[in-house]
Protein backbone atom coordinates (compact mmCIF):
# COMPACT_ATOMS: atom_id res chain seq x y z
CA UNK A 1 0.00 0.00 0.00
CA UNK A 2 1.46 3.14 -0.61
CA UNK A 3 1.18 6.21 1.08
CA UNK A 4 0.55 9.30 -1.61
CA UNK A 5 3.90 11.07 0.35
CA UNK A 6 6.19 8.16 -1.79
CA UNK A 7 4.90 9.39 -4.91
CA UNK A 8 6.48 13.20 -5.22
CA UNK A 9 3.20 15.06 -4.91
CA UNK A 10 3.56 18.78 -4.07
CA UNK A 11 2.99 19.28 -0.35
CA UNK A 12 -0.04 21.89 -1.62
CA UNK A 13 -1.91 18.90 -2.79
CA UNK A 14 -0.66 16.91 -0.73
CA UNK A 15 -3.53 19.54 1.81
CA UNK A 16 -6.12 18.78 -0.57
CA UNK A 17 -5.51 14.82 -0.49
CA UNK A 18 -5.54 15.08 3.25
CA UNK A 19 -8.92 17.14 3.36
CA UNK A 20 -10.20 15.13 1.12
CA UNK A 21 -9.71 12.51 3.36
CA UNK A 22 -7.85 10.25 1.17
CA UNK A 23 -4.90 8.40 3.34
CA UNK A 24 -3.38 5.83 0.79
CA UNK A 25 -3.39 5.61 -3.06
CA UNK A 26 -4.78 3.38 -5.20
CA UNK A 27 -2.68 0.58 -7.21
CA UNK A 28 -3.73 2.71 -10.21
CA UNK A 29 -2.55 5.76 -8.64
CA UNK A 30 0.61 4.10 -6.91
CA UNK A 31 1.36 2.78 -10.78
CA UNK A 32 0.66 6.54 -12.92
CA UNK A 33 0.92 9.37 -10.41
CA UNK A 34 5.24 8.84 -10.21
CA UNK A 35 4.98 8.87 -14.36
CA UNK A 36 2.75 11.15 -14.75
CA UNK A 37 4.88 13.43 -12.48
CA UNK A 38 7.95 12.63 -14.50
CA UNK A 39 6.21 14.02 -18.06
CA UNK A 40 5.39 10.99 -19.58
CA UNK A 41 2.49 9.78 -21.64
CA UNK A 42 0.28 7.18 -19.67
CA UNK A 43 -2.54 5.09 -20.61
CA UNK A 44 -3.51 3.84 -17.66
CA UNK A 45 -6.10 0.72 -17.15
CA UNK A 46 -8.00 -0.22 -13.85
CA UNK A 47 -11.07 -1.24 -13.18
CA UNK A 48 -14.20 1.14 -12.29
CA UNK A 49 -14.29 3.15 -8.75
CA UNK A 50 -10.72 2.63 -7.91
CA UNK A 51 -9.34 6.38 -8.20
CA UNK A 52 -8.68 6.98 -12.25
CA UNK A 53 -9.89 10.85 -11.88
CA UNK A 54 -6.63 11.55 -9.26
CA UNK A 55 -4.39 9.91 -10.69
CA UNK A 56 -4.29 12.05 -13.80
CA UNK A 57 -5.75 14.92 -12.02
CA UNK A 58 -2.67 15.09 -9.49
CA UNK A 59 0.26 14.98 -12.18
CA UNK A 60 -1.65 17.37 -14.58
CA UNK A 61 -2.70 19.98 -11.56
CA UNK A 62 1.31 19.36 -10.15
CA UNK A 63 2.20 21.22 -13.44
CA UNK A 64 0.18 23.75 -13.46
CA UNK A 65 1.36 27.33 -12.91
CA UNK A 66 -1.19 29.09 -10.68
CA UNK A 67 0.37 32.39 -11.95
CA UNK A 68 -0.66 32.08 -15.50
CA UNK A 69 -4.25 32.37 -15.89
CA UNK A 70 -4.12 30.56 -19.01
CA UNK A 71 -5.96 26.87 -19.72
CA UNK A 72 -2.97 25.00 -18.79
CA UNK A 73 -4.63 21.41 -18.42
CA UNK A 74 -7.94 20.02 -20.93
CA UNK A 75 -9.95 16.89 -19.89
CA UNK A 76 -12.20 15.15 -22.03
CA UNK A 77 -15.07 13.00 -21.02
CA UNK A 78 -17.97 11.66 -22.64
CA UNK A 79 -20.78 13.21 -20.80
CA UNK A 80 -21.93 16.24 -19.68
CA UNK A 81 -22.59 14.78 -15.97
CA UNK A 82 -19.31 12.97 -16.08
CA UNK A 83 -17.49 16.77 -17.46
CA UNK A 84 -18.84 18.11 -14.31
CA UNK A 85 -18.01 15.56 -11.74
CA UNK A 86 -14.77 15.35 -12.74
CA UNK A 87 -14.19 19.06 -12.83
CA UNK A 88 -15.47 18.71 -8.93
CA UNK A 89 -13.09 16.47 -8.40
CA UNK A 90 -9.93 18.40 -9.75
CA UNK A 91 -10.99 21.69 -7.97
CA UNK A 92 -10.77 19.87 -4.53
CA UNK A 93 -7.73 18.79 -5.54
CA UNK A 94 -6.48 22.04 -6.79
CA UNK A 95 -8.34 23.74 -3.96
CA UNK A 96 -5.22 24.80 -1.93
CA UNK A 97 -3.15 25.65 -4.98
CA UNK A 98 -5.56 28.38 -6.17
CA UNK A 99 -6.51 25.95 -9.23
CA UNK A 100 -9.49 27.52 -11.35
CA UNK A 101 -11.65 24.95 -13.18
CA UNK A 102 -14.18 25.26 -15.74
CA UNK A 103 -16.86 22.74 -16.66
CA UNK A 104 -17.39 23.03 -20.36
CA UNK A 105 -20.97 21.03 -22.10
CA UNK A 106 -23.91 20.51 -24.00
CA UNK A 107 -27.03 21.86 -22.97
CA UNK A 108 -25.57 24.89 -20.99
CA UNK A 109 -25.59 28.59 -22.55
CA UNK A 110 -22.70 29.35 -24.74
CA UNK A 111 -22.34 33.45 -23.51
CA UNK A 112 -22.26 31.82 -20.13
CA UNK A 113 -19.37 29.67 -20.79
CA UNK A 114 -17.71 32.34 -22.49
CA UNK A 115 -17.90 34.49 -19.41
CA UNK A 116 -16.28 31.76 -17.75
CA UNK A 117 -13.61 31.28 -20.27
CA UNK A 118 -12.29 34.72 -20.33
CA UNK A 119 -12.14 34.28 -16.29
CA UNK A 120 -9.10 32.36 -16.93
CA UNK A 121 -9.64 29.24 -15.92
CA UNK A 122 -6.23 26.77 -15.63
CA UNK A 123 -8.10 23.77 -16.11
CA UNK A 124 -11.02 23.13 -18.88
CA UNK A 125 -13.31 20.23 -18.36
CA UNK A 126 -15.50 19.63 -21.52
CA UNK A 127 -17.64 17.24 -23.90
CA UNK A 128 -16.46 16.63 -26.91
CA UNK A 129 -19.00 18.65 -29.49
CA UNK A 130 -19.52 21.99 -27.10
CA UNK A 131 -15.35 21.45 -27.26
CA UNK A 132 -15.27 21.92 -30.51
CA UNK A 133 -17.88 25.03 -30.78
CA UNK A 134 -15.48 27.01 -28.98
CA UNK A 135 -12.40 26.04 -30.93
CA UNK A 136 -14.83 26.83 -34.04
CA UNK A 137 -15.80 30.39 -32.63
CA UNK A 138 -12.08 30.49 -31.14
CA UNK A 139 -13.76 31.29 -27.78
CA UNK A 140 -11.48 28.94 -26.41
CA UNK A 141 -7.47 29.22 -26.04
CA UNK A 142 -5.62 25.89 -26.14
CA UNK A 143 -2.31 27.23 -27.03
CA UNK A 144 -1.11 27.24 -23.67
CA UNK A 145 -2.16 23.24 -23.05
CA UNK A 146 0.73 21.30 -21.62
CA UNK A 147 -1.80 18.00 -20.19
CA UNK A 148 -4.41 16.87 -22.21
CA UNK A 149 -6.16 13.85 -20.65
CA UNK A 150 -8.79 11.68 -22.54
CA UNK A 151 -11.22 10.18 -19.32
CA UNK A 152 -13.00 7.31 -20.05
CA UNK A 153 -10.44 7.07 -23.30
CA UNK A 154 -11.40 3.98 -24.91
CA UNK A 155 -15.42 5.29 -25.35
CA UNK A 156 -13.35 8.65 -26.69
CA UNK A 157 -11.48 7.29 -29.17
CA UNK A 158 -14.43 5.25 -30.28
CA UNK A 159 -16.23 5.53 -33.79
CA UNK A 160 -18.54 8.14 -31.95
CA UNK A 161 -16.14 10.56 -30.68
CA UNK A 162 -12.52 9.75 -32.62
CA UNK A 163 -12.71 12.37 -35.21
CA UNK A 164 -13.80 15.23 -32.93
CA UNK A 165 -10.84 14.07 -30.68
CA UNK A 166 -8.58 13.93 -33.61
CA UNK A 167 -9.72 17.96 -33.86
CA UNK A 168 -9.02 18.57 -30.52
CA UNK A 169 -5.90 17.71 -30.50
CA UNK A 170 -4.82 19.36 -33.57
CA UNK A 171 -5.56 22.28 -31.84
CA UNK A 172 -2.94 21.54 -28.55
CA UNK A 173 0.50 21.97 -28.41
CA UNK A 174 2.39 18.82 -29.92
CA UNK A 175 5.21 18.86 -26.92
CA UNK A 176 2.39 18.06 -25.04
CA UNK A 177 1.92 15.38 -22.73
CA UNK A 178 -1.28 13.26 -22.83
CA UNK A 179 -3.22 10.96 -20.37
CA UNK A 180 -5.78 8.53 -21.24
CA UNK A 181 -7.21 6.05 -18.72
CA UNK A 182 -10.55 4.21 -18.78
CA UNK A 183 -11.74 0.83 -16.95
CA UNK A 184 -11.71 -0.75 -19.77
CA UNK A 185 -9.21 -0.39 -23.26
CA UNK A 186 -9.58 -2.66 -25.82
CA UNK A 187 -6.75 -3.92 -28.35
CA UNK A 188 -7.87 -1.52 -31.55
CA UNK A 189 -8.50 1.34 -29.27
CA UNK A 190 -4.74 1.11 -27.96
CA UNK A 191 -3.79 0.99 -31.21
CA UNK A 192 -5.66 4.27 -32.19
CA UNK A 193 -4.18 5.43 -28.60
CA UNK A 194 -0.12 4.93 -29.49
CA UNK A 195 -0.87 7.41 -32.58
CA UNK A 196 -2.10 10.27 -30.75
CA UNK A 197 0.87 10.17 -27.98
CA UNK A 198 4.48 10.19 -27.50
CA UNK A 199 5.93 6.50 -26.33
CA UNK A 200 2.95 5.99 -24.11
CA UNK A 201 3.69 4.26 -21.10
CA UNK A 202 1.07 1.56 -20.33
CA UNK A 203 -0.13 1.00 -17.39
CA UNK A 204 -3.08 -1.81 -16.27
CA UNK A 205 -3.70 -3.17 -12.67
CA UNK A 206 -3.21 -6.14 -12.68
CA UNK A 207 -6.89 -7.79 -12.12
CA UNK A 208 -8.14 -11.52 -12.84
CA UNK A 209 -11.55 -10.11 -13.44
CA UNK A 210 -12.28 -6.94 -15.75
CA UNK A 211 -15.05 -5.87 -12.95
CA UNK A 212 -14.47 -5.33 -9.21
CA UNK A 213 -14.31 -8.51 -7.14
CA UNK A 214 -16.46 -6.52 -4.76
CA UNK A 215 -19.30 -7.10 -6.70
CA UNK A 216 -21.77 -10.01 -6.64
CA UNK A 217 -22.84 -10.35 -10.25
CA UNK A 218 -25.92 -12.20 -11.03
CA UNK A 219 -27.91 -13.03 -13.94
CA UNK A 220 -32.15 -13.69 -14.21
CA UNK A 221 -33.09 -15.73 -17.25
CA UNK A 222 -37.01 -13.94 -18.06
CA UNK A 223 -39.15 -13.96 -21.53
CA UNK A 224 -39.87 -10.30 -22.49
CA UNK A 225 -43.09 -10.40 -20.71
CA UNK A 226 -41.48 -11.56 -17.44
CA UNK A 227 -39.33 -9.09 -16.97
CA UNK A 228 -41.05 -5.88 -15.64
CA UNK A 229 -42.54 -8.23 -12.86
CA UNK A 230 -39.56 -10.13 -12.01
CA UNK A 231 -37.81 -6.35 -11.66
CA UNK A 232 -40.30 -5.12 -9.00
CA UNK A 233 -40.80 -8.68 -7.33
CA UNK A 234 -36.79 -8.37 -7.19
CA UNK A 235 -36.84 -4.87 -6.32
CA UNK A 236 -39.31 -5.77 -3.01
CA UNK A 237 -36.96 -8.65 -2.34
CA UNK A 238 -33.62 -6.83 -2.37
CA UNK A 239 -34.95 -3.54 -1.23
CA UNK A 240 -32.10 -1.38 -2.37
CA UNK A 241 -31.68 1.62 -0.66
CA UNK A 242 -29.51 3.44 -4.30
CA UNK A 243 -30.66 1.28 -7.75
CA UNK A 244 -29.71 2.29 -10.91
CA UNK A 245 -31.62 0.29 -13.70
CA UNK A 246 -30.19 0.40 -17.24
CA UNK A 247 -32.58 0.46 -20.03
CA UNK A 248 -31.47 -0.18 -23.95
CA UNK A 249 -33.13 3.22 -25.38
CA UNK A 250 -34.72 6.56 -24.15
CA UNK A 251 -38.57 5.19 -24.58
CA UNK A 252 -37.90 1.90 -22.54
CA UNK A 253 -36.40 4.31 -19.49
CA UNK A 254 -39.52 6.42 -19.95
CA UNK A 255 -41.73 3.43 -20.18
CA UNK A 256 -39.75 1.55 -17.54
CA UNK A 257 -39.77 4.39 -14.84
CA UNK A 258 -43.85 5.20 -16.04
CA UNK A 259 -44.25 1.56 -14.68
CA UNK A 260 -42.08 1.44 -11.44
CA UNK A 261 -43.75 5.10 -9.92
CA UNK A 262 -47.26 3.40 -11.24
CA UNK A 263 -46.45 0.78 -8.73
CA UNK A 264 -44.97 2.74 -6.12
CA UNK A 265 -41.48 2.88 -6.69
CA UNK A 266 -39.48 6.43 -6.05
CA UNK A 267 -37.85 6.25 -9.47
CA UNK A 268 -36.42 8.70 -12.25
CA UNK A 269 -35.65 8.36 -15.59
CA UNK A 270 -32.81 10.19 -16.93
CA UNK A 271 -31.12 10.37 -21.11
CA UNK A 272 -30.04 12.22 -23.71
CA UNK A 273 -34.18 13.53 -24.62
CA UNK A 274 -34.22 15.61 -20.79
CA UNK A 275 -32.77 18.83 -20.90
CA UNK A 276 -29.55 19.51 -19.27
CA UNK A 277 -31.49 21.14 -16.24
CA UNK A 278 -33.98 18.05 -15.73
CA UNK A 279 -30.36 15.98 -16.32
CA UNK A 280 -29.10 17.57 -13.07
CA UNK A 281 -31.90 17.99 -10.92
CA UNK A 282 -33.04 14.04 -11.37
CA UNK A 283 -29.34 13.30 -10.73
CA UNK A 284 -28.92 15.37 -7.73
CA UNK A 285 -32.14 13.89 -6.37
CA UNK A 286 -30.37 10.37 -6.88
CA UNK A 287 -27.36 11.97 -5.43
CA UNK A 288 -29.22 13.44 -2.40
CA UNK A 289 -31.89 9.70 -2.09
CA UNK A 290 -34.89 11.46 -2.36
CA UNK A 291 -35.22 9.53 -5.27
CA UNK A 292 -34.07 5.74 -4.87
CA UNK A 293 -33.92 4.34 -8.23
CA UNK A 294 -32.28 5.89 -11.05
CA UNK A 295 -33.36 4.96 -14.52
CA UNK A 296 -31.43 5.08 -17.28
CA UNK A 297 -29.80 4.72 -21.05
CA UNK A 298 -25.79 4.28 -20.74
CA UNK A 299 -25.44 8.36 -20.76
CA UNK A 300 -25.26 7.16 -16.65
CA UNK A 301 -23.19 3.96 -17.45
CA UNK A 302 -19.70 5.05 -17.44
CA UNK A 303 -17.44 7.32 -14.51
CA UNK A 304 -20.44 8.73 -12.57
CA UNK A 305 -19.16 7.90 -8.87
CA UNK A 306 -21.78 8.53 -6.86
CA UNK A 307 -21.28 6.97 -3.69
CA UNK A 308 -23.63 4.23 -1.73
CA UNK A 309 -24.91 2.62 -4.84
CA UNK A 310 -25.89 -0.49 -3.58
CA UNK A 311 -27.61 -2.17 -6.66
CA UNK A 312 -27.00 -1.67 -10.25
CA UNK A 313 -29.88 -3.87 -12.54
CA UNK A 314 -29.24 -4.29 -16.66
CA UNK A 315 -33.28 -5.03 -17.16
CA UNK A 316 -31.71 -4.91 -20.89
CA UNK A 317 -28.51 -6.25 -21.04
CA UNK A 318 -25.93 -3.96 -22.90
CA UNK A 319 -24.61 -4.71 -26.37
CA UNK A 320 -20.87 -4.03 -25.63
CA UNK A 321 -19.11 -6.14 -23.17
CA UNK A 322 -17.26 -2.66 -22.00
CA UNK A 323 -20.55 -1.17 -21.32
CA UNK A 324 -21.29 -3.85 -19.01
CA UNK A 325 -18.16 -3.40 -16.80
CA UNK A 326 -19.24 0.42 -16.30
CA UNK A 327 -22.43 0.01 -16.19
CA UNK A 328 -22.19 -2.51 -12.99
CA UNK A 329 -19.07 -0.19 -11.60
CA UNK A 330 -21.58 2.44 -10.79
CA UNK A 331 -21.72 0.39 -7.74
CA UNK A 332 -18.80 -1.47 -5.74
CA UNK A 333 -16.83 1.81 -5.73
CA UNK A 334 -13.82 2.63 -3.43
CA UNK A 335 -13.75 -0.75 -2.22
CA UNK A 336 -17.21 -0.67 -0.97
CA UNK A 337 -19.57 -4.02 -2.16
CA UNK A 338 -22.30 -3.80 -5.03
CA UNK A 339 -24.95 -6.42 -6.50
CA UNK A 340 -25.23 -6.34 -10.27
CA UNK A 341 -28.37 -8.09 -11.91
CA UNK A 342 -28.69 -8.61 -15.30
CA UNK A 343 -32.41 -9.64 -17.08
CA UNK A 344 -31.35 -12.03 -19.60
CA UNK A 345 -33.74 -13.53 -22.55
CA UNK A 346 -33.21 -17.14 -23.08
CA UNK A 347 -31.78 -15.83 -26.81
CA UNK A 348 -29.72 -13.47 -25.61
CA UNK A 349 -27.98 -16.41 -23.06
CA UNK A 350 -24.80 -16.80 -25.71
CA UNK A 351 -24.28 -12.59 -25.16
CA UNK A 352 -24.04 -13.30 -21.83
CA UNK A 353 -21.46 -15.88 -22.32
CA UNK A 354 -19.28 -13.44 -24.58
CA UNK A 355 -19.78 -10.67 -21.40
CA UNK A 356 -18.57 -13.68 -19.35
CA UNK A 357 -15.58 -14.22 -21.53
CA UNK A 358 -14.73 -11.02 -22.31
CA UNK A 359 -14.22 -9.82 -18.95
CA UNK A 360 -13.65 -12.86 -17.38
CA UNK A 361 -15.87 -12.87 -14.76
CA UNK A 362 -18.71 -15.03 -13.81
CA UNK A 363 -22.45 -14.32 -13.47
CA UNK A 364 -24.69 -16.41 -10.91
CA UNK A 365 -28.03 -17.65 -12.21
CA UNK A 366 -30.87 -16.53 -9.80
CA UNK A 367 -33.98 -17.83 -9.86
CA UNK A 368 -37.26 -16.14 -10.99
CA UNK A 369 -38.78 -14.47 -7.77
CA UNK A 370 -41.84 -14.82 -6.72
CA UNK A 371 -44.31 -12.25 -6.02
CA UNK A 372 -45.05 -14.11 -2.72
CA UNK A 373 -41.39 -13.68 -2.33
CA UNK A 374 -41.45 -10.19 -3.21
CA UNK A 375 -44.42 -9.72 -0.34
CA UNK A 376 -42.13 -11.47 2.10
CA UNK A 377 -39.48 -9.04 1.11
CA UNK A 378 -41.44 -6.25 2.18
CA UNK A 379 -42.83 -7.46 5.33
CA UNK A 380 -38.76 -8.15 5.97
CA UNK A 381 -38.66 -4.42 5.58
CA UNK A 382 -41.78 -3.78 8.05
CA UNK A 383 -40.10 -6.71 10.82
CA UNK A 384 -36.68 -4.47 10.51
CA UNK A 385 -38.48 -1.64 11.36
CA UNK A 386 -40.46 -3.05 14.50
CA UNK A 387 -37.23 -4.80 15.72
CA UNK A 388 -35.27 -1.52 15.14
CA UNK A 389 -38.38 0.55 17.31
CA UNK A 390 -38.64 -2.51 20.11
CA UNK A 391 -34.36 -2.07 20.62
CA UNK A 392 -34.88 2.09 20.19
CA UNK A 393 -37.21 1.63 23.34
CA UNK A 394 -38.71 4.86 24.41
CA UNK A 395 -42.30 2.87 24.44
CA UNK A 396 -43.69 3.89 27.10
CA UNK A 397 -46.11 5.89 26.33
CA UNK A 398 -47.52 3.11 24.44
CA UNK A 399 -47.79 0.51 26.82
CA UNK A 400 -51.29 1.50 28.45
CA UNK A 401 -53.09 1.94 24.94
CA UNK A 402 -51.20 -1.67 23.64
CA UNK A 403 -52.43 -3.87 26.72
CA UNK A 404 -55.91 -2.42 26.17
CA UNK A 405 -55.95 -3.38 22.70
CA UNK A 406 -54.53 -6.68 23.79
CA UNK A 407 -57.61 -7.22 25.84
CA UNK A 408 -59.78 -7.00 22.25
CA UNK A 409 -57.97 -8.81 19.92
CA UNK A 410 -54.98 -11.38 20.31
CA UNK A 411 -51.04 -10.72 19.82
CA UNK A 412 -50.82 -12.34 16.37
CA UNK A 413 -53.41 -10.94 14.76
CA UNK A 414 -52.46 -6.92 16.02
CA UNK A 415 -48.85 -7.74 15.00
CA UNK A 416 -49.71 -9.40 11.51
CA UNK A 417 -52.74 -6.14 11.26
CA UNK A 418 -49.46 -4.21 11.85
CA UNK A 419 -47.04 -5.50 9.31
CA UNK A 420 -49.84 -5.30 7.18
CA UNK A 421 -50.27 -1.43 7.44
CA UNK A 422 -46.45 -1.25 7.43
CA UNK A 423 -45.92 -3.08 4.29
CA UNK A 424 -46.28 -1.61 0.55
CA UNK A 425 -48.93 -3.34 -0.66
CA UNK A 426 -47.57 -3.23 -4.12
CA UNK A 427 -50.06 -2.36 -6.64
CA UNK A 428 -49.89 -4.84 -9.10
CA UNK A 429 -51.03 -2.29 -11.86
CA UNK A 430 -50.62 -3.90 -15.36
CA UNK A 431 -47.18 -2.39 -17.37
CA UNK A 432 -47.00 -2.97 -20.52
CA UNK A 433 -43.72 -2.29 -22.30
CA UNK A 434 -43.57 -2.05 -25.95
CA UNK A 435 -40.65 -4.40 -27.28
CA UNK A 436 -37.18 -3.37 -27.75
CA UNK A 437 -35.30 -4.89 -30.97
CA UNK A 438 -33.52 -7.81 -29.66
CA UNK A 439 -29.34 -7.91 -29.34
CA UNK A 440 -27.96 -8.76 -32.82
CA UNK A 441 -26.49 -11.87 -30.11
CA UNK A 442 -23.39 -12.92 -31.96
CA UNK A 443 -23.46 -16.79 -32.30
CA UNK A 444 -20.82 -18.88 -30.99
CA UNK A 445 -19.86 -16.35 -28.51
CA UNK A 446 -17.58 -14.48 -30.74
CA UNK A 447 -14.96 -12.09 -29.93
CA UNK A 448 -16.20 -9.26 -28.00
CA UNK A 449 -14.92 -5.52 -29.14
CA UNK A 450 -12.03 -6.26 -27.12
CA UNK A 451 -9.78 -9.14 -26.05
CA UNK A 452 -9.41 -8.44 -22.73
CA UNK A 453 -5.98 -10.30 -21.81
CA UNK A 454 -6.59 -10.72 -17.71
CA UNK A 455 -3.15 -11.47 -16.64
CA UNK A 456 -3.55 -14.44 -13.53
CA UNK A 457 -3.83 -13.37 -9.92
CA UNK A 458 -5.15 -10.09 -8.51
CA UNK A 459 -2.79 -7.54 -6.29
CA UNK A 460 -2.02 -8.19 -2.76
CA UNK A 461 -5.07 -7.39 -0.49
CA UNK A 462 -5.40 -3.63 -0.62
CA UNK A 463 -6.77 -1.34 2.12
CA UNK A 464 -6.92 1.94 1.76
CA UNK A 465 -8.74 4.26 4.11
CA UNK A 466 -10.37 7.44 4.34
CA UNK A 467 -10.11 9.86 7.38
CA UNK A 468 -12.94 11.33 8.36
CA UNK A 469 -12.17 14.72 6.95
CA UNK A 470 -13.24 13.36 3.70
CA UNK A 471 -16.62 14.78 2.42
CA UNK A 472 -18.17 14.24 5.56
CA UNK A 473 -18.13 10.27 4.91
CA UNK A 474 -15.36 8.24 6.83
CA UNK A 475 -15.47 5.74 3.88
CA UNK A 476 -13.40 2.78 5.05
CA UNK A 477 -12.17 1.26 1.40
CA UNK A 478 -11.71 -2.59 1.63
CA UNK A 479 -10.55 -3.19 -1.70
CA UNK A 480 -9.14 -7.04 -1.77
CA UNK A 481 -8.14 -7.03 -4.75
CA UNK A 482 -6.28 -4.83 -7.03
CA UNK A 483 -8.36 -2.29 -7.34
CA UNK A 484 -11.27 -1.51 -16.59
CA UNK A 485 -18.34 1.40 -27.41
CA UNK A 486 -19.94 2.35 -27.38
CA UNK A 487 -23.81 2.46 -26.79
CA UNK A 488 -23.80 6.03 -28.71
CA UNK A 489 -24.50 8.03 -25.47
CA UNK A 490 -27.69 9.65 -25.19
N1 LIG B 1 -6.71 7.20 -2.73
C1 LIG B 1 -8.02 7.33 -2.45
N2 LIG B 1 -8.47 7.16 -1.18
C2 LIG B 1 -9.78 7.29 -0.89
N3 LIG B 1 -10.75 7.59 -1.80
C3 LIG B 1 -10.35 7.74 -3.08
C4 LIG B 1 -8.99 7.64 -3.47
N4 LIG B 1 -8.90 7.87 -4.81
C5 LIG B 1 -10.17 8.11 -5.22
N5 LIG B 1 -11.03 8.01 -4.19
C6 LIG B 1 -12.51 8.17 -4.27
O1 LIG B 1 -12.99 6.96 -4.87
C7 LIG B 1 -14.14 7.24 -5.69
C8 LIG B 1 -13.92 6.67 -7.10
O2 LIG B 1 -12.92 7.44 -7.74
P1 LIG B 1 -13.02 7.73 -9.34
O3 LIG B 1 -14.37 8.26 -9.67
O4 LIG B 1 -11.82 8.53 -9.72
O5 LIG B 1 -12.91 6.24 -9.91
P2 LIG B 1 -12.66 5.78 -11.41
O6 LIG B 1 -11.55 4.80 -11.37
O7 LIG B 1 -12.51 6.99 -12.29
O8 LIG B 1 -14.02 5.02 -11.73
P3 LIG B 1 -14.75 4.83 -13.17
O9 LIG B 1 -13.94 3.79 -13.92
O10 LIG B 1 -16.11 4.37 -12.83
O11 LIG B 1 -14.71 6.16 -13.85
C9 LIG B 1 -14.30 8.76 -5.69
O12 LIG B 1 -15.29 9.10 -4.72
C10 LIG B 1 -12.95 9.29 -5.21
O13 LIG B 1 -13.07 10.53 -4.52
MG1 LIG C 1 -13.57 7.75 -13.83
Amino acid sequence: MATFQSLGISDVIMKALDKMGFEEATPIQEQTIPLGLAGKDVIGQAQTGTGKTAAFGIPMLDKIDKNQRKIQGLIVAPTRELAIQVSEEIHRLGKFKGIRTLPIFGGQPMDRQIRGLKDGPHVVVATPGRLLDHIRRKTIDTRFVHTAVLDEADEMLNMGFIEDIRDILKQIPEDRQTLLFSATMPKEIRQIAQTLMRDPQEVKVKAKEMTVENIEQHFLEAHEKQKFDALTNLLDIQTPSLAIIFGRTKKRVDEVTEGLQARGFKAEGIHGDLTQGKRMSVLNKFKNSRVEILVATDVAARGLDISNVTHVYNFDIPQDPESYVHRIGRTGRAGKTGVAVSFITPREMPHLHLIEKTTKSKMHRMQLPSHDEAKRGQQQLAVNKLARAVEKQGLDGYRETASELLDEYDSVTLVAAALKIMSKSRRQTPVTLSSVTPLSVKRGGGKGKGNYRGKGGGDKGHNFNRNNKGKGRNRKFNNKRGSNNSNKRD
